[in-house]
């Protein structure tokens, strides 16, 4: 069929959000619409709607056309919902979990506090923005409808900054982060920084609360902190955080519902504290974590909190060398909220400990529905599923649950 123009008929969303017509992607599109296309390879990359579904929308950014930062804009946020709940319904059925998924939280337009812009030099000046679906060119987004006001506002600020860092026929990454004193940079990717971009950077202060370059200090005029809990942590440059306060708070609830009745917590895969923190104010917390920076950040975030039960911190690689059975025998509550990998190496450790109850974390469905049916299988019982959808209009799914022994 390549390179014909047909007519097809969605039958579902894949994981990536593309419609699907049998085997062929079609992106933008709904179930249930009738498009035409030229089909290139298996996908058709540029459908004309036929016959349009009611769940269809008017896309609320401009830019929603060619960025590749949000795959669902077209879709009304009735079905986006729907179908990111009915998406872990499935996939948890297909590890033969029957789940109950309770309801979805969804993080309001413009609250991303974090992105991961791309950037590069041009002879007028510099392309900075998020790429294309599926290719390297860069657009432009500063009508974006996802990220913080904060951030968007530093757009021609990143672009100053990209001319100074891109090296030629090259792109850098500025991961920018939002606190209450100012943006936090980093970029990665930049040419050397010598004294002389030192000097060129120095304005910027006013822009950005820190600079990190390449890795190294290169400025700072407060420190980036974030408010977790009731303590301030000052994250390493570029670590990761709650993608929204909004579904960062939904988490932390749900976390704090899951641990009612705890007295001593684990919090494995604890980044910063987004849970320590929190547990903290019911229980002495043990916060383990792969990433010793944060764990560092973490420490003294807790050195700085009062009003808080003890917080201890371990750096630790919880695939390698996950906590045994007679680790975890000092805590009756666990909080995992492990990477898209999953956390299949700690589950199996958790399943056959003492812990009375887990808080589970997921950014990764999939993952979470291996690991769940392991504790399910060593008799814990799952309880309903909140879906958190921190990424908007993306189809990115986060969910949290707890478990406890039957
Ligand atoms: C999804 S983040 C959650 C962080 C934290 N709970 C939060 O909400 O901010 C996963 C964390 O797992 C950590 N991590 C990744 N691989 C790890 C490993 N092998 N051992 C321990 N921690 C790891 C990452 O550094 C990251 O902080």
């Amino acid at each position: 069929m390549s390179g014909m123009t047909a007519e097809w008929t969605i039958d579902r969303l894949g994981q990536r959000g593309d419609g699907i017509a049998g085997e062929v992607f079609i992106p933008r599109t709904l179930p249930g619409e009738v498009v035409t296309g030229v089909q290139i390879g298996d996908r058709i990359p540029e459908p004309k709607i036929i016959m349009p579904s009611p769940d269809r929308v008017a896309a609320p950014c401009p830019h929603f056309k060619r960025c590749g930062g949000c795959a669902l804009q077209h879709a009304s946020d009735v079905f986006v919902a729907q179908w990111k709940q009915d998406r872990v319904r499935d996939v948890m059925a297909r590890a033969g979990i029957e789940a109950e998924v309770s309801r979805i939280e969804t993080s309001s337009p413009a609250t991303r506090r974090r992105a991961a812009l791309s950037g590069r030099k041009t002879r007028k000046g510099a392309q900075l923005g998020f790429h294309v679906r599926a290719g390297e060119e860069i657009v432009a987004i500063p009508e974006c409808r996802i990220l913080h006001p904060d951030i968007l506002a530093a757009l021609p600020a990143l672009e100053q900054v990209t001319r100074l860092a891109a090296p030629r026929g090259a792109e850098v990454t500025l991961h920018v982060t939002q606190s209450p004193v100012g943006l936090d940079l980093a970029v990665e990717g930049a040419r050397a920084l010598d004294r002389n971009l030192m000097v060129l950077l120095a304005p910027f202060a006013t822009a950005f609360a820190r600079i990190t370059w390449n890795g190294e200090p290169a400025l700072q005029s407060a420190a980036p902190w974030q408010p977790i809990g009731p303590a301030r942590v000052v994250p390493p440059p570029g670590a990761f955080l709650q993608a929204t306060p909004e579904g960062e708070a939904a988490l932390v609830t749900e976390v704090l519902r899951s641990l009612h009745g705890a007295t001593r917590v684990v919090d494995l895969f604890a980044g910063c504290g987004t849970f320590s923190f929190p547990a903290a104010q019911i229980a002495p917390v043990h916060a383990v974590e792969g990433d010793r920076g944060l764990m560092e950040a973490l420490g003294q975030g807790a050195a700085r909190a009062s009003g808080l039960k003890a917080i201890t911190a371990e750096v630790r690689d919880l695939f390698r060398n996950p906590m045994l059975p007679e680790d975890l025998a000092r805590f009756d509550s666990a909080i995992i909220d492990p990477p898209r990998a999953g956390a299949e190496a700690q589950v199996a450790e958790l399943a056959r400990s003492g812990v009375a109850r887990i808080a589970f974390v997921s950014c990764n469905p999939t993952t979470f529905a291996r690991d769940a049916a392991v504790l399910i299988a060593a008799g814990w019982h799952m309880g309903a599923i909140t879906v958190v959808d921190q990424f908007r209009w993306s189809p990115h799914i986060e969910l949290v649950t707890h478990f406890t022994r039957t």
